[in-house]
Formats: structure tokens, C-alpha cells, sequence
């Protein structure tokens, strides 16, 4: 069967379920469908007489003059098409949201009338879903986005909600129009990583997950965005994610990861870290050569402070102690409370002798030292020390410190308050 194109337009118009308007810009003289009436709930004939003024009624005040810029801005010259979405008042009462397309049909003759003809469709629901979503997007403790890349490696985003401002401090606009007003927010020291991340989850296709530092008006904060990739067919991938503040998670993680070194009456650090530390440095040094150095300190009749004046003061001494160790080593030494009243000093690139020499400072500071007892009554207190330079040497880090310990207890065995140096280390080992 052959359709005739009148009926075949009429066929496609009913399946869309728009209304159709024709306007003639020269005698303003307007032509309606009856589906334009019908979505804002009349007849034609209810209308009657149907004029350019009937249109121009029904439209929401506050948007007529955003169809008159849109339609400027087509009759300039300056758009495919004429297009707005605008409210229109239904015969209920509602607003409708209408989306208006139109094009100027010319003539072949400049005499002919200019028609502008086009096409009403009733987006109320698209209007209201998008606007629930925008609100739900707002009321997110994280930012939503959509975020693309090109198979050449070039990145947008074509959506983003408000929160950028609060994480990044710029617009969705800003953000959607040149992505990387964004990634320059992010901390120097993060950014390759958050891109190789992203290069990462575009060839696996696999969740995108990533912590990272954004910089906003000079303060630092902790974010981690998720996304899920999808590709499409063209071989761009899409992210739909989000990203999250997780300043108070990592303030907790780097809290619980300094009070897992730290040892708590001295601030100094523990065993652990300590034994960390030098199984380290000592890696070094067995790759790159040089030289560091270790100190025993254990203070000397510790035991008889703690019963003479009490507890509370002993933990009085050991701070103190600890308080002297660290004004006398260097940012890079590690200093750890190991024991009861016993500390280790680490010393990178420290030969024997400037350790020995550091021992010894603190030897004197401690020996010159008054402390108070609960009773006001005066008491010194003295250390012994062994110190230990590993150079050339190849030995495990166990047996540099049982080295080190044996130099401290030669030191307490012939009278304390005194240091003993061991060098050079005997027994290369592998
Ligand atoms: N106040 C206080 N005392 C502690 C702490 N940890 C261990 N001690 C005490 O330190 C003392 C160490 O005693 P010893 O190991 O006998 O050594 P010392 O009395 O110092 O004798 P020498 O090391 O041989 O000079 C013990 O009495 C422990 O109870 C602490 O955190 N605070």
C-alpha cells in the first residue's frame, strides 16, 4: 500500500505525540494542531479564535523572554534551529514544560510569506525527573560525575554536580567545559598517580578507585573517588562515579599508623618501627655503601629511682630523657624507647666517632641534669651506652645489635656513666 507523504507525516506526528504549530512571522497568523491544544488540556475550539495572542496567554510570563532570545538567536543566524523549553499553563491550572523546535520555511520568491513551523512535545516528566535528580545529587555528601575518554586519550566530563565547588572550588561549568581546571586541584605529588589510575581502569575496564589530595584555597584534603567504567561502541569509556571526603578516615589511618611506631610515655618510636628502620638503612648501605651508626643507652639504676621516688616520677625521668636524646640528634636519626630504660639511636651516615661523640654529649646532659623526687629532694641520674658503626661490613641486623647491647653491658660492668665503643665489627656474613 502506498501512503501518501500528508498521511505518513500525520502518522509520525500522532506517534510522537506532538503538537504542531505554523506561525507566519509577516501576518503573525498562527495555525495549530488539535494535539497542541489537547496537551494543555482544551479543544481548538475551546480556544477559539485561535491567534499568535493565544500562545503568548498561555506561556509563563517569567519565560516568554527566554523563546524571544532563543528565537533571535535562530533568526541570526546562530543555531541549527529554533529551540527552548518553556512552561505553559494547563487548562487544571498546571504548568506544563514544553519543548518548542521550529524552523523558518522560505519560499523561492523573497514576496512570499516567511513561515516558521515547528513542534510541540510535553516534557514535564523528563523535567521533573531530572530536577529530582539534580536534588538528590545536591543533598549527596559526594560529588557525581560523568566522566569520558576518547580512545586518543582525551578526557571531559559532561556532568558534574555542585559539590565541585565545595571539593575542587570551581563549577560544574567550569569542570565540564575544561577538564583539567579540575585536575589541577590535584596535590602535584598525586596527580601522575590518579592518572595512570585512570589509564588503568580504561584498559581493564575494571572499577576505578583512587585516594588522592586535592589543594582548594591552599588547604590540602583526602579524597577517593569510585567509578564504573563502561565502553561504548565507538571505543570511548564512560565513568558514572562518585567521590568522597575522606579527610576524617585518613586523619584516623595516619593517627592510628603514628600511635602503631610511636611508644606513648615518650613520644618516641617503638621497637617495631625501630627494627623497620634499621633493617632498612642497613639495606641501603648494603647497596649503596656508606656508613651508620647505632647507640645502646640504658640508664643506670633505674630500678632503685623507681623505688626511691616512685613510678610517676621514674616516667618523669624517661621523658625528660627522651626530651635531651632529641635535642641532640639529627631529623634523620631515629630515636625509639625499646625497653624499660633502654634506647636505641639510629644514625644514617654517622661515622663511630661523631656517633660516640652524640653518646657522650648525652652522657654529660643526663649526669648534669637535676631531677626532683616527690619530696623535693634532689637525685641525678646517670647512663651507659654502647655505640657501633657499621661500614663495610656484611652483617645481619641482629647480630649488629647484639653487638651493640654487648658494648652497653661491658660499659655497665666496669662502672656505668660511661660510654663503650666497639669498632671496626669483626665476622663478614652473608
Ligand atoms: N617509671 C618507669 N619504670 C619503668 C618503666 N619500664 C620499666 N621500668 C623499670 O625500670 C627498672 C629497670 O631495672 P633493671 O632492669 O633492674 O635495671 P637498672 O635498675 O636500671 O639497673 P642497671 O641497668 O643494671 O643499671 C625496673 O624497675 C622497671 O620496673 C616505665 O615505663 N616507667
Amino acid at each position: 500500500m502506498q501512503l501518501s507523504p500528508e498521511t505518513r507525516l500525520k502518522a509520525i506526528l500522532d506517534g510522537t505525540g506532538a503538537g504542531t504549530w505554523e506561525w507566519n512571522l509577516d501576518t503573525n497568523d498562527v495555525i495549530f494542531n488539535e494535539r497542541w491544544a489537547g496537551m494543555l488540556g482544551y479543544t481548538l475550539d475551546e480556544l477559539a479564535p485561535v491567534t499568535f495572542g493565544t500562545w503568548e496567554r498561555l506561556c509563563h510570563p517569567a519565560d516568554l523572554a527566554l523563546a524571544w532570545k532563543a528565537l533571535k538567536k535562530y533568526l541570526d543566524g546562530k543555531g541549527p534551529q529554533f529551540e527552548c523549553v518553556i512552561r505553559m499553563r494547563h487548562k487544571n491550572g498546571d504548568w506544563r514544560y514544553i519543548h518548542t523546535r521550529g524552523m523558518l520555511l522560505h519560499g523561492t520568491h523573497t514576496d512570499q510569506p516567511r513561515w516558521l513551523m515547528g513542534t510541540h512535545l510535553d516534557v514535564t516528566e523528563e523535567k521533573v525527573t531530572e530536577h529530582r535528580l539534580s536534588q538528590l545529587a545536591e543533598s549527596l555528601p559526594g560529588l557525581i560525575y560523568t566522566f569520558v575518554m576518547e580512545p586518543d586519550g582525551g578526557y571531559y566530563f559532561t556532568y558534574m554536580s555542585r559539590k565541585v565547588e565545595d571539593f575542587f572550588g570551581i563549577t560544574p561549568e567550569e569542570a565540564c567545559s575544561d577538564a583539567e581546571l579540575l585536575f589541577q586541584h590535584i596535590h602535584p605529588e598525586d596527580r601522575e598517580a590518579v592518572h595512570d589510575s585512570i589509564a588503568d581502569s580504561f584498559s581493564t575496564l575494571e572499577q576505578w578507585e583512587c585516594d588522592y589530595r586535592v589543594i582548594n584555597s591552599g588547604m590540602t584534603g583526602w579524597l577517593r573517588g569510585v567509578a564504573k567504567p563502561e565502553q561504548e561502541p565507538d571505543g570511548k569509556v564512560v565513568w558514572q562515579g562518585m567521590v568522597m571526603n575522606i579527610d576524617d578516615e585518613k586523619r584516623l589511618e595516619l593517627e592510628l599508623e603514628r600511635l602503631s611506631v610511636t611508644d606513648e610515655l615518650t613520644g618516641l618510636f617503638n621497637r617495631r618501627y625501630f627494627l623497620r628502620k634499621l633493617e632498612e638503612t642497613a639495606a641501603q648501605q648494603d647497596r649503596y655503601g656508606g656508613e651508620f651508626s647505632l647507640v645502646a643507652v640504658d640508664l643506670d639504676h633505674f630500678k632503685a629511682i623507681n623505688d626511691a621516688y616512685g613510678h610517676p616520677v621514674g616516667d618523669a625521668v624517661l621523658k625528660r630523657f627522651g626530651e635531651l636524646i632529641q635535642r641532640r640528634v639529627r631529623k634523620s636519626d631515629v630515636v625509639a624507647r625499646t625497653g624499660g630504660e633502654e634506647f636505641l639511636i639510629l644514625m644514617p651516615q654517622t661515622s663511630l666517632e661523631n656517633a660516640a661523640q652524640v653518646a657522650e654529649d648525652l652522657r654529660r646532659a643526663i649526669e648534669n641534669e637535676s631531677f626532683v623526687g616527690d619530696e623535693s629532694q634532689d637525685f641525678r641520674v646517670t647512663l651507659s651506652a654502647g655505640v657501633v658503626s657499621c661500614m663495610d661490613e656484611v652483617v645481619t641486623v641482629r647480630d649488629l645489635l647484639s653487638i651493640c647491647d654487648r658494648s652497653l653491658y661491658r660499659a655497665k660492668r666496669q662502672g656505668r656513666n660511661r660510654i663503650m665503643v666497639q669498632y671496626p665489627l669483626s665476622g663478614r656474613q652473608a
